[in-house]
Order: structure tokens, then C-alpha cells, then sequence
């Protein structure tokens, strides 16, 4: 009986989920995910026929040429020379082994006769606004040896341009690749497409090197992903369409706006961000929390519309779901792998209950502060860019917005004790309902990510705040001889101790510099240093810019995580070239270990 009734209640507020998700701009399918403790809604966008049958041949892959050398993307990023069903047909009639291995030559011939390779489908363009040194760069940038290797790094821009082949556009069904409008950059090596939140990082870079239109170019893609998808996609693949990123493109707009005035990309740009806005504030990434006082808040976190492996990381994730019995257990931590993904670090003991357990990986179920800082960050620019065009109600509307995150951050995630702002665990899955705030709740493990509100101008214009924050930050361990540490967690996961990364260095060093206080600036300008310095000492080693840097070992590029580390990188040479502009480099400044 009491199954019955349960079932029958699960059907009818199953078709009421329904009707409202039909009234979301993405279309997804809801799916149940039940636990021992609570049954929850997932919303799950379908997968495409490509992206599953190049899943299969990856598998393949993995289990005819074994692990060594072994990038699972690789075969996610194939495309297909005829057609989907002649490509399965002569797939399924290769001749294989009880494990589903196929003999080495025979898989390499069907590789060959059957696939262009990974990348083959994009073409090197370089920008039309590439001069190899442009009028006004970087002019306190007075050391020989650091300025000629600032030109190395902005001449970088030329190997990372990319523009897809007409075939993409002609026949984007053998692609994964997704058709775009306009010429981008790329992270570099396996990154060989566009992602979103490098995406501002790069623009930093481009700017220094006065590179406006190939800066504007890449935001005219990502909100053609807007005006498609009714959000960014974590990169523009068709497996990547399952998730967003950290939410910058108003960030991007508002800078390339500084730097050039253009009030007509401003114009074009605000209703996609507004439906952006949608996006992050949609039933799937909201969450409402009761405060002490009784004041209750919205927040957004994470959420991937997908309990299935990433395609691009297939083999690797259903080795680490191996160890969970059930397929509902498995559906769920393929669920949280892909938010995880979705909050650009993936991965790091940040988002698992148990920091040794990997299966615990729990997401869905914090409220994390850099993304709360990011969207406040979009009600700004949103109201910001709507003042310059005349749209005096939006932009108060989302002043009033701002106004009320702020107070949502400070009762929720600031520390007084720590003087930081910590993530939020949700007591109970994130589906179930509102939340009532408890101290213990907040995450007291100490993350970069916890000083990024600082990036954001309504606490960095805030002094006695900032004078608190810098204390903190000096002491609480992540400042390293060369750089901001990730974590203080040695995971072997790629977003945690030792690793460094450009974008965290970025972010709180900016938002010390806007304060404008002279014992911020100093600190700023020490981890700048300590970055530049590292960075430039790899790239004399090895000849390449580098994804990640191990903060505690000068120029020694971070390691851990799923896959290989990668060079060329986008936002590691955009956080150099920003740095550079902004401290410059005196002659007589030694640039050594
Ligand atoms: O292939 C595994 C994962 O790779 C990406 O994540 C990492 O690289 C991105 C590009 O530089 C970066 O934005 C992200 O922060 C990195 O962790 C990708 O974004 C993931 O979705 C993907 O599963």
C-alpha cells in the first residue's frame, strides 16, 4: 500500500515536474534519482547518436591499445569521413576478442578508413589584428630578457587561433565539433576547442595585445551558444552541451566594453545575457536558504543536466563508478562528476564529503562561493550595460538583484572567524526544498576559492573588509613561494595542493589591486611576481606555457587529475600578459628562482 501511494504520488508530481520543465528555456528530461535517504529529480538533456557511437569506439579503444598513451577525448573529437550508419556497420562487424578488444591493426585501419583525426576538422587562422608587437605594449615592461619573452607569449595567440572547416558548417552531423560563427582561441594541445570560462582569460591576454576583434569574435560565439542553447556550453562540443561553465561572459563583455566603448556589442550582447541570467537562475541551479535571523536567500549552484559518463572521459569515469554497486548509485555520481565539470575544477576534494573517497564526490549539494561571486558579478555588468544603452528599469532591477546576493553572501558564507567566505554544505540534497543555515555547515577547509568575492567590486570597495582579508590570506597557508596554492589538500586531483592556476591568481590579485589600499597592492604585486617569475622559468626550461604550475617547486608546471598536463595555454599566457600590464617589470628586477 505504502509503495503503491508512493508510486502513484511520484507519478503525479512527476507530470506536474513536467509541465513546469516545458516551460524552462532548456528542454531536458526528468529522471528520478533515488537514494537510501531521499528520492531527487534530475534533469538530463538527451544524448546525441554521434557523441554515443564515438563512446563506443573509445571503449574499444581503451580495450585494444590499453592505457598507456591512452586520452580518451581523442575519440570524441574524431569525425566521421561518411555517415553514421555506414561508420557503425563496418564498426560493428569488426572481428573482436571475448573482452570486446579488436586486433591492433584492424582497429588503426578502421580509424584510418573511417576518421579524419581529432583536430581535423579546425583550421590555423591567424587573427587578422595579430601585429608582432603592437603600438603601446606593455610599456612598463622594461627588463630585456622579460619583454622579449612577453612578445614570445603574446606571439602565442597566433598558434591557439582557430576557425572550424566548412565541412563543420556543411555537414555538422560527422562532427562533434559544434558549428560557430566566428574565429576563436584555444586553451591549447587536447583543448583543441573553444571553453568558456578560459575564454576570459584569454580576452585579458588579447586585450594587452590589442587584440580587440579576435576578443570580440570569441564572445559573438558564445552568445550564438546562448541564442541556441539558452546558455554557455562548458566548451563547444556536442558532449559539452549537458552543462555550462563558471559564468563570465558578462565579465568578458564588460572588459572588451572598457577597452573599446563598443556600445553596439553592449547592445547585442544584453538580452542573450539576460537569458543567461535565466540560465543560472532557473529551478535546476537555484537554491533557497533560511538564515539565523529567519531571512531567507536564493544562491545558485551547480548542476549538470546528465547521470551518464562524460563522453570525453567514458572509460575513465565507469572505472571510478566500478566500485559502486547499483546503477541508481552510479547514476548519481556520473551526475556529480559532470556538475563538478561544470564548476571548472574538476576535480578536487573541495567537492567530495570524504576527501579520500572519490565516489563522494557531492557537488549538487554546495552552494559554492566563487559562483555566487560570478553571478553577482552578472547582475552588476547586467545593470552596468543596461544603463549605457537607456534601459533605466533593468538596470535598477538588477541593482536591487546585486543588493540582495550581497546580503545573502555575508549571511551565508562569511567567516568572521577565518575572515573568509566559505562554501555551503546543504544539509540534505539539494532537492529537497528550502534550507535552514547551520554554522557547522559551512566548509572550514581552506580553498582559493574562498577569497574570490574579493574579485567582486562590492567587497573590495569595502576597506576595513579588505584589511581583514589580506591578513587572512597571508596567513592562512595557500601563499607559496610561487603562487596561490588551490587547496592545502595534496589529492593528486589536478584542482588541489601543489597546483597553481592562472585564473585564481588572476582573480585575487585583481581584486587586491581594486581595493586600493597600498598593503593590498603590495601583496598583489608580490604573487604576481612569484607567478610571472615561475612561469617565465618553465618556458626557458621547456619552451612551452604551461596549464597548471606546482606553487611550491620554481617552474615546475602541476601535475594529478585525469589527464596529461597540457601546454600552449590560453589563460595562463592571458593571466602573464595581464600581470605584465599591470606591475610592468624594472630593468634591474631580477627574473630568477
Ligand atoms: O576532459 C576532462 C575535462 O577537461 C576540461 O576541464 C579542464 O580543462 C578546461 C580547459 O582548460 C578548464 O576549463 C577546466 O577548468 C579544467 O578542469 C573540461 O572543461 C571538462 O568539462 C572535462 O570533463
Amino acid at each position: 500500500m505504502a509503495e503503491f501511494l508512493f508510486h502513484s504520488y511520484k507519478r503525479k508530481f512527476q507530470l506536474l515536474i513536467l509541465f513546469f520543465s516545458l516551460s524552462l528555456t532548456i528542454t531536458t528530461v526528468v529522471t528520478w534519482r533515488e537514494s537510501s535517504s531521499s528520492v531527487c529529480l534530475v534533469h538530463t538533456k538527451p544524448s546525441s547518436p554521434l557523441v554515443s557511437f564515438l563512446e563506443r569506439v573509445q571503449e574499444t579503444a581503451f580495450d585494444t591499445l590499453g592505457n598507456t598513451n591512452f586520452d580518451a577525448k581523442t575519440y570524441v573529437d574524431l569525425a566521421l569521413k561518411f555517415d553514421l550508419s555506414a561508420t557503425e556497420k563496418a564498426f560493428d562487424k569488426l572481428a573482436r576478442s571475448a573482452n570486446g578488444s579488436v586486433s591492433v591493426n584492424d582497429f588503426n585501419n578502421f580509424i584510418e578508413t573511417y576518421f579524419d583525426g581529432a583536430g581535423d576538422d579546425l583550421e590555423y587562422s591567424i587573427p587578422g589584428d595579430f601585429v608582432p608587437e603592437p603600438p603601446g605594449f606593455l610599456p612598463k615592461v622594461k627588463h630585456p630578457e622579460v619583454r622579449a619573452w612577453a612578445l614570445k607569449v603574446h606571439s602565442l595567440w597566433k598558434n591557439l587561433s582557430r576557425k572550424e572547416s566548412t565541412r563543420v558548417k556543411t555537414q555538422p552531423h560527422l562532427h562533434t565539433l559544434l558549428p560557430l560563427p566566428a574565429s576563436f582561441i584555444i586553451p591549447g594541445s587536447r583543448f583543441r576547442e573553444v571553453y568558456y570560462w578560459d575564454s576570459y582569460w584569454v580576452i585579458r591576454g588579447l586585450l594587452v595585445s590589442k587584440m580587440y576583434k579576435t576578443a570580440a569574435a570569441i564572445v559573438t560565439n558564445l552568445i550564438a551558444f546562448i541564442e541556441e542553447y539558452g546558455f554557455v556550453l562548458n566548451g563547444a562540443r556536442a558532449y559539452y552541451t549537458n552543462r555550462s561553465q563558471p559564468p563570465l561572459l558578462s565579465a568578458m563583455i564588460y572588459e572588451i566594453y572598457k577597452s573599446t566603448g563598443d556600445v553596439k556589442l553592449v547592445k547585442r550582447a544584453l538580452p542573450a545575457l539576460r537569458r543567461e541570467y535565466e540560465f543560472w537562475n532557473s529551478e535546476i541551479h537555484r537554491v533557497t536558504i533560511r538564515d539565523t535571523q529567519g531571512c531567507s536567500h536564493t544562491l545558485n549552484h551547480y548542476y549538470a543536466m546528465w547521470n551518464k559518463p562524460r563522453p570525453e572521459s567514458s572509460t575513465t569515469d565507469k572505472a571510478s563508478a566500478s566500485k559502486l554497486l547499483n546503477a541508481s548509485e552510479k547514476q548519481h555520481f556520473y551526475h556529480e562528476l559532470a556538475s563538478t565539470a561544470e564548476s571548472g575544477w574538476d576535480f578536487s576534494t573541495r567537492w567530495m564529503r570524504d576527501p579520500s573517497e572519490f565516489t563522494t564526490l557531492a557537488t549538487t549539494s554546495i552552494i559554492p562561493v566563487d559562483l555566487n561571486a560570478f553571478i553577482l558579478g552578472m547582475e552588476l555588468n547586467i545593470a552596468f550595460f543596461a544603463k549605457v544603452t537607456g534601459d533605466k528599469s533593468t538596470a535598477e532591477r538588477f541593482l536591487e538583484l546585486s543588493e540582495f546576493r550581497k546580503k545573502a553572501m555575508n549571511s551565508v558564507f562569511w567567516n568572521e572567524d577565518m575572515k573568509q567566505w566559505l562554501d555551503y554544505w546543504l544539509s540534505n540534497p539539494s532537492c529537497e526544498g528550502d534550507h535552514v543555515w547551520v554554522a557547522q555547515h559551512q566548509n572550514k577547509n581552506i580553498f582559493a576559492s574562498n577569497f574570490v568575492p574579493l574579485w567582486m567590486d562590492p567587497f573590495h570597495s569595502d576597506t576595513s573588509l579588505v584589511r581583514k582579508v589580506v591578513k587572512s590570506l597571508k596567513t592562512c597557508g595557500l601563499l607559496r613561494a610561487h603562487g596561490i596554492a588551490t587547496s592545502l589538500t595534496e589529492s593528486g586531483q589536478q584542482w588541489d595542493f601543489p597546483n597553481g592556476w592562472a585564473p585564481l591568481q588572476h582573480m585575487l590579485v585583481e581584486g587586491l589591486v581594486k581595493s586600493g589600499l597600498k598593503e593590498a597592492r603590495s601583496l598583489a604585486e608580490e604573487i604576481a611576481v612569484r607567478w610571472i617569475t615561475t612561469n617565465y622559468i618553465s618556458f626557458k626550461k621547456t619552451g612551452v606555457m604551461h596549464e597548471k604550475f606546482d606553487v611550491g617547486h620554481c617552474g615546475e608546471f602541476g601535475g594529478g587529475g585525469e589527464y596529461v598536463p597540457q601546454t600552449g595555454f590560453g589563460w595562463s599566457n592571458g593571466v602573464v600578459l595581464a600581470f605584465l600590464e599591470e606591475f610592468g617589470w624594472p630593468q634591474d628586477r631580477n627574473i630568477d628562482c
